[in-house]
């Protein structure tokens, strides 16, 4: 068995690998733009905003009053000019401002009697200015920016109507195992699939595409390998269970059999060190194949573990970095590995979860994240670790 890498040293790994054969970008409607990644800047079209803006109801005045009043301007028209000193253009709020307005006059602080408007405007500037939020052209957002529903409202008021993004990944899930049932009650050796159905959605959430699932797939190395062959139209292969070297284990044989090169085989962490991600290179493509353990709460730790940061440079995005939180209980370390252990959080404390064993999902069904407790260490009330969240 291969000695396994120290976990940080393995997410980089996989992130330099995903980086290396990052996928091509394409150019998508703002309305399919959810989730991806950009693959160009993000630069507004247009001053932001693009003429000056009423931030009120009330009256656009010119010089002193009181103000003979000269016209109306509503949101969406080309507001004329105010040419003379002493008149006044009723404005709505949103409505470009007439050249020549001086100031704008709330409704509510104003009186108007005989087609005359008076008031004391208020000394603070009650329009915005074009260029106020954003210069036409100007750089908003870098390539590797992740699209959110902000950013596609920022660039629909930017004046643009399509992004350019990484391609969404393509995932395919393999699920292997003889003893998975996919429905009715475990017995007599059987149990339920518990992963097919977890990791479709944790993929999904990570931005990929589930094209593809199939198990469980019979405990043979030719089902392996054409199972494996047959998922090749996907960017980013998962496999469940079968990572060990126990006698129905053919996870390693079959990427040998494939060709396959790892990037990583093993990692010094706890739960799931038989994680790998290996890489199947037909023609100008580049397949990766994240092996995750079989074991459902070790599965998922290398999903977060190693999964996440392949994603993220598959995508073009940034390397993903833990973040701090601070632990409410003590959390033991697992000697030479990194502990990933199970937590949820009560307001802005964090407690280690129960029933965490490796095959167990209870505890995570309940937990918010993971705590990264580094080898030789633990985790100690009051003080700081690492926080990975799940998708
Ligand atoms: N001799 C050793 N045996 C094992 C070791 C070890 O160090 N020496 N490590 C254990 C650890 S840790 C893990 S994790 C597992 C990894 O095993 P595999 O990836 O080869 O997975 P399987 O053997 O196929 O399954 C392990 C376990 O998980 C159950 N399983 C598998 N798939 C599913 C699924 N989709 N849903 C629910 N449960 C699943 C399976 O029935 C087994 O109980 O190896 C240990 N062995
Ligand atoms: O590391 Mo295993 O993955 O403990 O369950």
């Amino acid at each position: 068995m291969s000695h396994p890498i120290d976990w940080r040293e393995a997410r980089k790994l996989v992130y330099a690998a995903g980086r290396s054969a990052q996928l091509p970008k394409v150019v998508v409607p703002l309305s399919e733009a959810d989730g991806r990644v950009l693959a160009e800047p993000l630069r507004s079209r247009t001053h932001l905003p693009a003429f000056p803006t009423s931030s009120i109801d009330g009256w656009a005045v010119r010089a002193a009053g009181p103000w003979r009043i000269a016209g109306r301007v509503l949101a969406g028209q080309e507001a004329p000019a105010l040419n003379e000193d002493g008149t006044a253009m009723e404005i709505a709020t949103g409505a470009m401002v007439p050249a020549g307005t001086t100031a704008i006059l709330r409704v509510e602080e104003s009186t108007e009697r005989d087609g005359l408007v008076s008031g004391e405007p208020r000394s603070t500037k009650e329009w915005r200015e074009p260029g106020e939020e954003a210069q036409a052209q100007e750089e908003l957002f870098a390539a590797g920016t992740p699209v959110t529903p902000g950013l596609i409202g920022l660039a629909a008021a930017c004046g643009l109507d399509e992004l350019s993004v990484t391609r969404q990944p393509r995932a395919a899930l393999l699920v292997f195992g003889d003893e998975l049932l996919t429905e009715g009650q475990a017995g007599a050796g059987r149990i339920r699939d518990a992963l097919g159905p977890v990791m479709p959605s944790y993929l999904e959430r990570l931005g990929a595409q589930c094209v593809h699932r199939v198990g469980p797939i019979e405990d043979t190395l030719d089902a392996h390998v054409s199972a494996i062959e047959e998922a090749l139209e996907a960017d980013l292969i998962c496999t469940t269970g079968g990572t060990m070297h126990g006698p129905v284990d053919h996870l390693h044989p079959a990427l040998a059999r494939l060709g396959a090169k790892y990037v990583v085989n093993t990692v010094a962490v706890r739960p799931g060190f038989p994680m790998l991600v290996a890489a199947i290179t037909r023609g100008e493509r580049t397949v990766f194949l994240a092996g995750l353990p079989g074991n459902p709460q070790s599965a998922v730790v290398a999903l977060v573990s190693l999964v996440v940061p392949l994603l993220a440079g598959m995508t073009g995005a940034d390397e993903p970095t833990p973040h701090p939180i601070t632990l409410a209980a003590p959390v033991p370390g697992r000697g030479d590995y990194t502990h990933l252990a199970l937590v949820r959080r009560q307001h802005d404390s964090w407690f280690p979860a129960v029933h965490v064993g490796s095959s167990m999902l209870r505890g995570l069904a309940g937990a918010s994240g993971f705590a990264v407790i580094p080898p030789h260490s633990q985790g100690l009330p009051d003080h700081q670790v690492d926080y990975l969240e799940l998708p």
